[in-house]
């Protein structure tokens, strides 16, 4: 059976941020990611890794004014000096916390636009290289327009051909089974066919978004499939909770035992 990391963005939202990491322990998880942590000085999160034990897997670039409808930056004209400033901003919380994986959202921009699709290329290999000094992983993630609408990077195909396009060895995709689900179904072969570019898994229920334990999707048919392809990163749980985030937690009780 794979590892589970409790998205603290989605799961835990009872507690208060900085909280949530005592709460995702003590439920049984000894690994975390969560969206942001920008909010958060990168010393009050080591502490509360730390005082946990648990292990920070992935987080993202700052998206820039969320509630103004910003998406990151990536592929986004005229805003590669704010692209390479979330980068700057996400070094000292990737040196407190030590993770070794992070997501670069594009932005909301036409994915149909060759120049755009030039910079956001550009881009990623820029960032890319630079964390690759630091052992780290820069990913993408393909996520469907009807949870972010305008998004760029709403395509599995055009992912694979951005990163076979960058050949760098830590430029790798971010596969949000849920995503894929919505975007294109087919999963089980994807996951087999993409393997060789993951770096990072993600699920929820399909299509409420909820536990992935009910819906249209068979994850412990999943799970055995990931576990034989010998993915051996941890998989975020990165669902909204239907009746708290405790009380829905059988489901990973079940296939775990
Ligand atoms: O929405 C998702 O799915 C994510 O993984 C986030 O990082 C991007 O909003
Ligand atoms: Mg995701």
């Amino acid at each position: 059976m794979p590892r589970f990391a409790a998205n603290l963005s989605m799961m835990f939202t009872e507690w208060a941020f900085l909280d949530r990491f005592a709460a995702a322990a003590d439920a049984g998880f000894t690994a975390v990611e969560y969206l942001f942590p920008y909010d958060h000085r990168p010393d009050e999160i080591a502490k509360r890794l730390s005082a946990n034990g648990l292990t920070q897997v992935l987080f993202n670039l700052s998206p820039g004014d969320w509630a103004a409808g910003e998406r990151g930056f990536a592929a986004c004209p005229g805003r590669q000096a704010a692209f390479r400033d979330t980068v700057a901003t996400a070094f000292p919380y990737i040196v407190a916390t030590n993770v070794r994986r992070i997501h670069a959202m594009s932005g909301c921009a036409d994915p149909t636009d060759p120049k755009l699709r030039d910079l956001y290329l550009e881009n990623l290999c820029w960032a890319a290289d630079i964390l690759a000094r630091h052992d780290v992983e820069l990913l993408i993630e393909p996520i469907n327009p009807r949870d972010m609408p305008g998004y760029f990077l709403r395509d599995f195909d055009l992912a694979g051909e951005i990163l076979s396009a960058a050949a760098r060895s830590n430029l790798r995709l971010q596969f949000d089974i849920y995503h894929r689900q919505v975007l294109r179904g087919d999963v089980a072969t994807a996951l087999r066919e993409l393997m060789p570019l993951i770096g990072h898994i993600q699920i929820a229920g399909v299509p409420q978004r909820h536990e992935p334990d009910l819906g249209e999707l068979n994850y412990a048919f999943l799970f055995g499939e990931i576990d034989r392809l010998n993915y051996l990163g941890f998989i975020g749980c990165e669902y909204r909770p239907r009746a708290g985030t405790i009380e829905g937690l059988g489901w990973l009780r079940r296939m775990t035992r």
